[in-house]
C-alpha cells in the first residue's frame, strides 16, 4: 500500500471504506481530512470468506464448463452491481453469474462479427481503390470515410451492413398535456407545480414522474466539509456550448437520463417475434453460406410437445390483409387459397398496413404475447428492446394523466400476468376464434442486438452444435403462427372453434398453408452462446420459483430468518410490522441529515460532481457521507405487494393535503391525520439528471424563470476506481415532480428526513430517496424537510430564498441580521459621499 498523502498522526481515526481508508483528523479545527491510498489490486487483501465463495463460484462454473479467467471479470463486475451482495450471485446455483457471462461472450460475438464486418468492408474498397487508380483518392482516405460513416455515396455492397444508424428515440414534440406541466413562478423563484385549484386541495395520489425514472427523492446539500449547499456550480465556471443538448424548454423538456438498465430488461428479447419461412430477414449480419433451409416437423417429436393456442386479439390494419383476415369478416371470406392469403400478409407487411396483437397460450402455462408492426421501411434498422421500452414508457407517461411512479411496461405486463390463469382455466370466458396447434419446442437464441432467429439443429446440421453440447436435435415451430387466417384455422381443426389440442391437424396445417419451419442458421455460434439457452429452454416450464431466496413468501417480516434484501440494513429489516422505520436506523439518518460532521465521509480522488463543474482544473471533493440505505424486497423475492418490507413502493397510503402557508412561503404540504414516529409519507420524484445535465440545464434557464433546487443522489462514493460522470445523478423536479415538491425547507429539525431506498435494483446510485416522519406529527402541522442550503454559500447557481422556516436554529438567520445591518449602514451613509447612478 503507497500512501499518497502525508503519514497520519496516532490521533486520527481511520475508516476502511473498500480499496480506500477515509481518516478523520482530530485536530484542533476537528478537520476531516482524506488520505487516499492508491491499491494495487494484488494488495487488495480478500478475506477468507471471500476467497471462499470466489472459489465456490468458480467450480460450480467449471461444472457448466467455464474457465476461470472467464467468470473472473464477469464476477467482479456482479459484485459491484449487486453492492458486494452474494447472495444475489450465489443463488439458484450462480445462475446470474452463468447469465452475466454468457451474455458477454453473446456481446463479444457480436462485437467479433462487426469486426469481421468492418474487416470485409475495408477490403472492399480497398479492391475498389486499386480498380479504380484514383491516386487523389488514397486508401487511408477512404476508410476513414468509410469509418466516418460517410461511405453511404460509396456504392458498397450488402448496404444493409453498411448502414448501421444508431437508434435515436425520437422526441414526443409537445405531447405532454398543459396540466402536467409546472409554472414557473418566478416572482417565488421556484418552479411551481400544478397550482391546486383551490387553497385546500387534498393530494393522496402521485402525480406523474419521468419515465423509467424511479421517484427519487432529492438531497440539496452534499453534506460534506461542513458544506450543505446543493453542488451547483456558479454560471461563470462552466460555459455552456450552444450546440447542448441539454437545451430546456419548458414545453419540450429534452431529458435523456443515462439509466441503468434494470435486469428486468434482460428478458425481453426471449419473448419476441418468431420469424415465418417468408419474413424477409433483415438481420444486419453477414450469413454464412449455409443454404436455408425449410423443414417440416418431425411427426414423432409431437409426444414431447406443448400445444399452442394462438388467438390474434387486435389487428389495426385497415387495408385487406391476411392479418385482419382474422376479423369475422376475413374469416367469412374462406374462398381465398391459403397461399394467396399469406401472399397478401406479405404484401401487407411490406407495404405497411399490417399490425397485429397475438396472444398464445400453451398447455404449459405459458402465454407468449407478441406484437407485429410492419413499417414499410426500407430505411428501417434494428431497434434494442431497452430502447424502445423506454420511449413507449415516455410515451405512456405524458400521455395518461394519472400513472403508477413505477410505471414500467414489464410492469404493466406483470400486471397482466394474474389475468391469463383465470382466462386459461374458463374456456367459455374465451372465444378464441383463432387455432392453432402446433407442436413447439421452440428454441430461441436470443441476442438483444441482433433480434430472434429460430434454429434447429436437424441431422444434417451443424456438427459444432452436436459435438459442443447437447441440446435438442428437432426443432418445431408453430408454423401457421403469424400469417394465416381464421377460416383456414377452422378448417384444419375440423371446424371446431374450440381450441384444442389438434396435433393430428399439425401437418395438414403445413401443407395447406404452406407454411413450414424456417431454419435460420446463426453466423456467429459459439459454445458459449448454446449453453446460454439453458435459460430459454426452461426444462422445468418455469415452475421452480425464481426468487431472491427461496424463503421469501407472503410476509417477509414474518420470516424466522430475515431474507437477502436485509443485509443492507445489518441482516435486519427496516421496518416495524407497521410499516414504520426502525428507531435506531431513524435516529441514525436524522442524525446524518442534521449532523453530518458527525459521521464519517468519504473523498473522492477525483469527484464527478466536481469534474462536472468545471472544464479545468477540477477542485478537491467536498466529501460524501456513506449513506444509510433500505433494500426493500424486489422483483426477484418470492413475496407479494403486501410483504412489509415493501413500503415505499406501495406508495403514498397518507392523506396529504396542499394547502398556502400563512408565513409566505407559498404552497406546502401537511397531513390531514396524525402521524407516527417513523411513518412513509412520500418520495421525492424528479428526473434523473447527471449532474452535467443538471449543470447545463440550470445555466440554459431563461432569465427570470427560476429553476428549482435540484437535489443530489449519492453514487457508490467507495466504489473501486473513479466514478463515471453517468453514475452521479441528481433529480431535478422542475419539470416533472410530485406531491413532495410542495414540501418547504426547515432548519435543522424538519419533521421529516429522507432516506435512500433500493427498490429496483441493488444500486447504490439509482434509488428511491422517501421522506420519512422523524417524530410524531400532527394532523394540520406542516411537513417540512432541511433543504441543506448554505445561505452564506453565494456562489450557488440558484439564488437561495430567504429562509420563514421559523425554527430556532434557522441558519439563514445570521445572515438575514447581517444584512439589515449593511443595509442600515448603508442608508446612513450621506448619498453625495456615494456614486450613485440610478437609471
Ligand atoms: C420545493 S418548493 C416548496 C413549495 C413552494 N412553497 C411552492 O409554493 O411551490 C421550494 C420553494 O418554496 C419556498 N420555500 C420553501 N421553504 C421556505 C422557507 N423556509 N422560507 C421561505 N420560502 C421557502 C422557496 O421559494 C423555495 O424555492
Amino acid at each position: 500500500m503507497t500512501p499518497i498523502a502525508t503519514a497520519l498522526t496516532e490521533t486520527d481515526c481511520r475508516v476502511k471504506r473498500g480499496p480506500y481508508e477515509v481518516v478523520m483528523r482530530s485536530g484542533e479545527e476537528k478537520e476531516l481530512v482524506c488520505k487516499v491510498y492508491s491499491l494495487s489490486k494484488k494488495s487488495v487483501k480478500m478475506s477468507k470468506e471471500t476467497k471462499m465463495r470466489v472459489a465456490n463460484a468458480f467450480r460450480a462454473m467449471k461444472g457448466i464448463g467455464i474457465s476461470e479467467d472467464k467468470v473472473k471479470p464477469v464476477l467482479k463486475d456482479l459484485l459491484k452491481l449487486y453492492d458486494k451482495n452474494w447472495a444475489y450471485i450465489e443463488e439458484e446455483n450462480y445462475r446470474a453469474l452463468a447469465d452475466a457471462i454468457f451474455e458477454r461472450d453473446e456481446a463479444e460475438a457480436v462485437d467479433c462479427s462487426k469486426k469481421i464486418m468492418e474487416s470485409e468492408k475495408e477490403d472492399y474498397l480497398e479492391e475498389e481503390a486499386l480498380a479504380a487508380e484514383e491516386p487523389e483518392r488514397p486508401l487511408k482516405r477512404l476508410r476513414r470515410r468509410y469509418r466516418d460513416g460517410q461511405s453511404s455515396s460509396l456504392n458498397v455492397p450488402n448496404s444493409s451492413v453498411a448502414k448501421l444508424p444508431l437508434v435515436t428515440p425520437k422526441e414526443e414534440p409537445n405531447e405532454l398535456p398543459e396540466t402536467c406541466l409546472p409554472k414557473l413562478n418566478a416572482s417565488q423563484g421556484v418552479a411551481e407545480s400544478p397550482q391546486p385549484n383551490a387553497e385546500n386541495t387534498r393530494v393522496n395520489t402521485q402525480v406523474i414522474t419521468k419515465p423509467r425514472s424511479p421517484p427519487h427523492s432529492i438531497r440539496l446539500r452534499d453534506r460534506g466539509e461542513g458544506s450543505v449547499s446543493p453542488q451547483i456550480p456558479s454560471g461563470k465556471k462552466r460555459p455552456v456550448p450552444e450546440s447542448s443538448s441539454h437545451a430546456v424548454s419548458l414545453k419540450e423538456p429534452n431529458v435523456q437520463p443515462s439509466i441503468v438498465l434494470s435486469p428486468k430488461h434482460k428478458s425481453i428479447a426471449s419473448h419476441a417475434l418468431i420469424k415465418p419461412v417468408d419474413e424477409t430477414i433483415t438481420d444486419d449480419l453477414p450469413r454464412l453460406d449455409v443454404p436455408i433451409s425449410v423443414i417440416n416437423p418431425d411427426s414423432s417429436s409431437a409426444g414431447n410437445s406443448s400445444s399452442w393456442i394462438v388467438t390474434f386479439r387486435e389487428h389495426d390494419n385497415h387495408e385487406p390483409s391476411v392479418s385482419q383476415s382474422v376479423n369475422e369478416k376475413e374469416r367469412a371470406d374462406s374462398n381465398a387459397a391459403p397461399n394467396e392469403q399469406r401472399n397478401k400478409g406479405e404484401l401487407a407487411m411490406i407495404t405497411g398496413q399490417c399490425s397485429n396483437l397475438e396472444f398464445a397460450s400453451s398447455s404449459f402455462e405459458e402465454v407468449k404475447i407478441s406484437l407485429r408492426l410492419a413499417l414499410g421501411r426500407p430505411d428501417f434498422h434494428r431497434l434494442s428492446p431497452a430502447t424502445v421500452l423506454q420511449l413507449l414508457e415516455e410515451k405512456c407517461l405524458r400521455s395518461y394523466k394519472s400513472l403508477d411512479p413505477n410505471f414500467s411496461v414489464m410492469y404493466l405486463m406483470k400486471e397482466m400476468r394474474p389475468c391469463f390463469p383465470k382466462l386459461g382455466s374458463d374456456l367459455n370466458s374465451e372465444s378464441q376464434a383463432t387455432v392453432n396447434v402446433t407442436p413447439t419446442i421452440d428454441l430461441m437464441i436470443k441476442s438483444s442486438e441482433r433480434g430472434l432467429y429460430i434454429s434447429s439443429l436437424n441431422d444434417s446440421g451443424n456438427s459444432q452444435f452436436d459435438a459442443e453440447a447437447s441440446v435438442p436435435k428437432t426443432l418445431l415451430l408453430p408454423p401457421c403462427y403469424s400469417i394465416d387466417d381464421g377460416s383456414h384455422r377452422r378448417e384444419m381443426d375440423g371446424g371446431d372453434d374450440h381450441p384444442g389440442t389438434n396435433v393430428q391437424n399439425k401437418e395438414n396445417c403445413l401443407e395447406e398453408t404452406n407454411l413450414s419451419l424456417v431454419v435460420v442458421q446463426q453466423p456467429y455460434v459459439t459454445p458459449e452462446m448454446i449453453r446460454s439457452l439453458h435459460d430459454v429452454v426452461d426444462i422445468s416450464k418455469g415452475q421452480e420459483k425464481v426468487n431472491c431466496c427461496s424463503t421469501c413468501s407472503g410476509d417477509c417480516l414474518s420470516l424466522s430468518e430475515p431474507c437477502a434484501c436485509a443485509h443492507e440494513t445489518g441482516g435486519e429489516f427496516a421496518y416495524t410490522p407497521d410499516g414504520l422505520v426502525k428507531e435506531e436506523l431513524l435516529e441514525e439518518c436524522i442524525s446524518m441529515n442534521r449532523d453530518p460532521k458527525k459521521h464519517s465521509q468519504f473523498f473522492c480522488k477525483e469527484c464527478p460532481l466536481e469534474r462536472s463543474k468545471s472544464e479545468g482544473i477540477i477542485e478537491p471533493c467536498k466529501g460524501h457521507l456513506m449513506r444509510k440505505f433500505i433494500k426493500e424486497c424486489w422483483w426477484r423475492c418470492g413475496c407479494d405487494k403486501q410483504c412489509g418490507n415493501r413500503v415505499v413502493q406501495r406508495g403514498i397510503t397518507r392523506n396529504l393535503q396542499v394547502f398556502m402557508t400563512p408565513e409566505g412561503k407559498g404552497w406546502g404540504l401537511r397531513a390531514l391525520e396524525d402521524l407516527p414516529k417513523g411513518a412513509f409519507v412520500c418520495e421525492y420524484v424528479g428526473e434523473v439528471l447527471t449532474y452535467a445535465e443538471l449543470y447545463d440545464r440550470v445555466l440554459r434557464c431563461p432569465k427570470g424563470e427560476k429553476h428549482s433546487y435540484p437535489v443530489l443522489l449519492d453514487a457508490d462514493w467507495d466504489a473501486e476506481g473513479a466514478l463515471k460522470d453517468e453514475e452521479a445523478l441528481c433529480l431535478d423536479a422542475t419539470y416533472y415532480g410530485n406531491v413532495a415538491r410542495f414540501i418547504n425547507h426547515r432548519c435543522y429539525d424538519s419533521n421529516l428526513v429522507n432516506i435512500p431506498v433500493k427498490v429496483e435494483i441493488p444500486d447504490n446510485h439509482y434509488y428511491h430517496l422517501a421522506f420519512f416522519t422523524t417524530r410524531k406529527v400532527k394532523a394540520m402541522e406542516e411537513l417540512t424537510w432541511d433543504y441543506g442550503i448554505d445561505f452564506d454559500d453565494h456562489d450557488h447557481l440558484i439564488k437561495a430564498f430567504r429562509c420563514q422556516c421559523g425554527s430556532k436554529f434557522c441558519r439563514n438567520i445570521k445572515r438575514s441580521s447581517k444584512m439589515l445591518l449593511a443595509n442600515t449602514l448603508f442608508l446612513l451613509i450621506p448619498a453625495s459621499l456615494l456614486d450613485l447612478t440610478v437609471s
